[in-house]
Formats: C-alpha cells, structure tokens, sequence
C-alpha cells in the first residue's frame, strides 16, 4: 500500500493550510521532515525542513493506525497558509521514496476500505463539505455520523435471521418441519417493512433539502410576480415593466429561508396569448409550477389561474393599491409571505430521513417491494418458504447495495453463522 499526501484545505492564500499523509510510512516521512513526531493525538511545534533548509514552523499531529480518518498511520502539517510554504512542503514529501500524491478522493476511499466509513457516510461526508445551508449541514451531519447504517444493519440482521428459519424449513420440507416458523419470519419483515417504508418516505425530502426546494410564483400578467422575484431575491434579478407578458423564460433564484435551500421560480403570466412565444413561455410556466414543491398564487383580481396543490399559498398583490396582501414594490406583507413559505417547507423538511440521496431511495425501494412479495409468499403457506427466502435474499442484496457491501460470500457466510434451528 502507498502512503499518499495531499493538501487537505483549500488552494490559496490562507491563514492555515493543513497537508495530510496517510499510509505505513507516514511516521517515518513525517521524522523526515520534522524530526521526532509529538505522541499520537498531542500536537507539537516543529522546524519543517527540506534536507537542512528549513521550510516553515508548524504544528505536527499525528494519528497511529486504526485511530485515524482513513484507518491508517497519519501524520498532519499544519502549515502557515501560503502557496509557497505549501509547495516547497509538497514537493519535499514527493522526494520521500515510497511516497506519492492521493488521487482526488483518496483518503475518503481508504477509510471505506477500512471500514472507517461505509458508503452512506462517505456521502455524508461529501454533502457536508458542499453543505451551504443549516438544514444541509445538519442532514449530512446526520448521514455522515452512521444513521443510515445503523438502521440498514438493524434490518439487515433481522431479514437474515428470518432468510435463516426460512431455509431450515426448506431442508426439512419432506420431514415434518419442528416448529413453524412463519410468525417469527412475519414477524421480522413486518418490522423491517415500517421501517424500510418511512425512510423511502423520507428520502424525497432529505433530496430535496440536498438540492433545494422549488417554490414558483404563478399568476395573470402584471401581476406583480417579477417585481416580487425581485424584493425577495434583494436584487433585480428579473426584467419587471408595465408591459403585460414580459416574462416569457422561467428565471431561478437560489436563496437561504431560514436554513431551508429554496429556488424561487418566476414565471410567465397565465393567460390565453395569440403570440407564439409567449404561449411556450406559459407553457413551461406551467409545467415548472405543476413541479414545484409549492406554488405563491399572486392575484390580481382575476380567477385563479390553477388549481392549488395542498400548502399553497394564495395572496393578493399590490396591496399599495388594493388595500390588501402583499406588494413587491412596497415590501409590505413580505416576511409574513417568507414565514409562510418556511413553515409549509420546514413542516415537510421535519419529515426527511437517513436516506439522502436519490441512489438510496432506489435501493430502499427494491428492498420493499422484495419484502412485500416476502410478506405474500410466507403467508401462503411453508411450501412457498424457498420463494420467500429468495425474496428475502434480494432484500438483503438491496441493503447491502446500499451500504457498499456487495460481496454474497460474506451474506452467505452470516446465514449459515446464524443457524440456530440445531443444524
Ligand atoms: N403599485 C404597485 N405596482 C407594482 C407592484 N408590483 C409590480 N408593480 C408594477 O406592475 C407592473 C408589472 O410588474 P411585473 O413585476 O413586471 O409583473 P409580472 O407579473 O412579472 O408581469 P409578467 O412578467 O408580464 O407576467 C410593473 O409596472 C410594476 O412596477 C406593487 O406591489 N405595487
Ligand atoms: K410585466
Ligand atoms: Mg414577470
């Protein structure tokens, strides 16, 4: 195994920058450049140097093997943060036989491959260091500290302790089989089946807390929606005149409610048009309204031009003049609009689970319906066991999927340890 190197923070001038070397022959570079290291975990203020040419003065960790990010021995340098400093300290590490620089993403994959992190956790981590809004950093916090894994190998325990009394009684099929099982197997599938259900429940909105909520501003030309867009969005984001119809594309605004990521979407005005272009702006206005998690119908005056979805929000505009709502041009009635918008989101942000990410949600989705089908098979009686036990058997594949763990040698090996019916 190569011991591998990189700089750990950002590229740049900074105030700090930290180099990592992580591999069997971390301690060993490390006393090349710093001389005696500091005891694992304790920091100690060394003289860096290249040959006898000092670098820099910096402060020196190290990690020993098993007690480190990646699993490994680790040394860090914390470094003053400039380009120099960082490269001279680079291009000695190079010089260090047996040495090399990590490929992107390096130290993360070797904590996988010593089971520092599993797959979810490596996501985790991942959408942590992208994390630009509370609710991310705290979904990603959750994901990165092993709450998916526990669950998956909580239901992974019980689907193999049930895929175990199955297969004892497929062995005893010609015999009278001991005892039936099937309670117990029921049992355990039920239990996994809740559970497996409310985090593929959860995984949409913990998607969406990942990329955003969309919430679309709909209404009759000159409503008022682009002027809106605007006072929200604190800039002119949108072309706004007393030119019905000026809004043709969709136009996206990224903004932080509260910790919640929210893309605002101003659309095209709804009404019937004679102008082609204008029709296929309304076209996708439509469209992109009908998508988004929550629609601002702005009135003015007119029908509404949708029908509103459950926690839509539905508000006069131009109250400078109506006497009543909201008006993007006043601001007046905006943050009472903001803590709507942001109670209906975090209501549903509440609901968001372990599972994260669209992969997870595929893979907890094929657990359920094999656990469904496991369900019917048990329930039709002992001689549908093998079926139910191969039903099982995808459901376990699907959490192990999941989890990164794909080798069936290792299931395979846990079933048979977890025999228990004295075979
Ligand atoms: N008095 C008043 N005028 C407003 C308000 N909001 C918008 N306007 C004016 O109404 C006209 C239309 O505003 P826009 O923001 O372009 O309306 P829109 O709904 O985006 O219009 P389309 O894109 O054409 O559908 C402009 O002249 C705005 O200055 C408001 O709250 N009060
Ligand atoms: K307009
Ligand atoms: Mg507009």
């Amino acid at each position: 195994m190569d011991t591998i190197f990189a700089l750990a923070s950002a590229r740049g001038k900074a105030g700090v920058a930290v180099i990592r070397v992580s591999g069997p022959d971390a301690f060993s570079a490390g006393e090349v450049l710093a001389g005696a290291l500091p005891p694992a975990r304790t920091t100690g203020l060394r003289t860096l140097r290249n040959g006898n040419d000092p670098i820099d003065e910096a402060l020196v960790l190290s990690f020993s093997e098993g007690a480190s990010f990646t699993g490994e021995p680790v040394v860090e340098f914390h470094l003053h943060g400039s380009t120099a400093v960082v490269s001279s300290v680079l291009s000695t590490l190079s010089s260090v036989p047996g040495l090399r620089m990590a490929e992107p993403g390096e130290f993360t994959r070797r904590a996988m491959e010593n089971e520092r992190l599993d797959l979810a956790q490596v996501e985790g981590l991942a959408d942590l260091i992208d994390s630009e809004t509370e609710a991310q950093r705290k979904q990603a916090l959750r994901v990165l500290s092993g709450a998916l894994g526990d669950k998956t190998s909580q239901w992974r325990k019980d689907l193999v302790r049930a895929t175990a009394l199955l297969e004892a009684t497929i062995d005893f099929a010609d015999e009278e089989v001991p005892v039936d099982v099937s309670p117990e197997v029921l049992d355990l599938v039920d239990r996994t089946l809740a559970g497996v259900r409310t985090e593929t429940a959860g995984a949409r909105i913990s998607e969406r807390i990942r990329d955003g909520f969309e919430v679309a501003i709909v209404g009759a030309p000159n409503a008022g929606k682009s002027t809106l867009l605007n006072a929200l969005a604190g800039r002119d984001a949108a072309i706004t005149s007393e030119v019905a119809g000026t809004t043709r594309d969709v136009l996206e605004v990224r903004m932080d409610l509260a910790g919640l990521p929210v893309t605002i979407l101003d659309t095209a005005g709804l009404r019937e048009s004679e102008d082609v272009i204008e029709r296929l702006g309304i076209e996708r206005a439509k469209a992109r309204a009908a998508d988004a998690d929550l629609r601002i119908f702005l009135l003015s005056g007119e029908v509404l031009p949708m029908d509103p979805m459950d926690g839509d929000i539905v508000v006069q505009g131009k109250s400078d003049l109506t006497g009543t709502g909201i008006s993007g041009k006043t601001g007046e009635g905006l943050d009472f609009l903001v803590e709507q918008i942001t109670s209906v989101l975090s209501e549903r942000a509440s609901h968001a689970g372990t599972a994260i990410r669209e992969r997870h949600r595929v893979a907890l989705s094929m657990a359920q319906v094999a656990l469904e089908n496991a369900r019917i098979e048990v329930q039709s009686g002992s001689e549908r066991s093998e079926l139910a036990a191969e039903e099982l058997w995808s459901a376990i594949r699907a959490l192990d999927a999941l989890m990164g763990r794909v080798d069936v040698e290792v299931v395979l090996d846990e079933i048979f340890a977890s025999f228990c019916l004295g075979k």
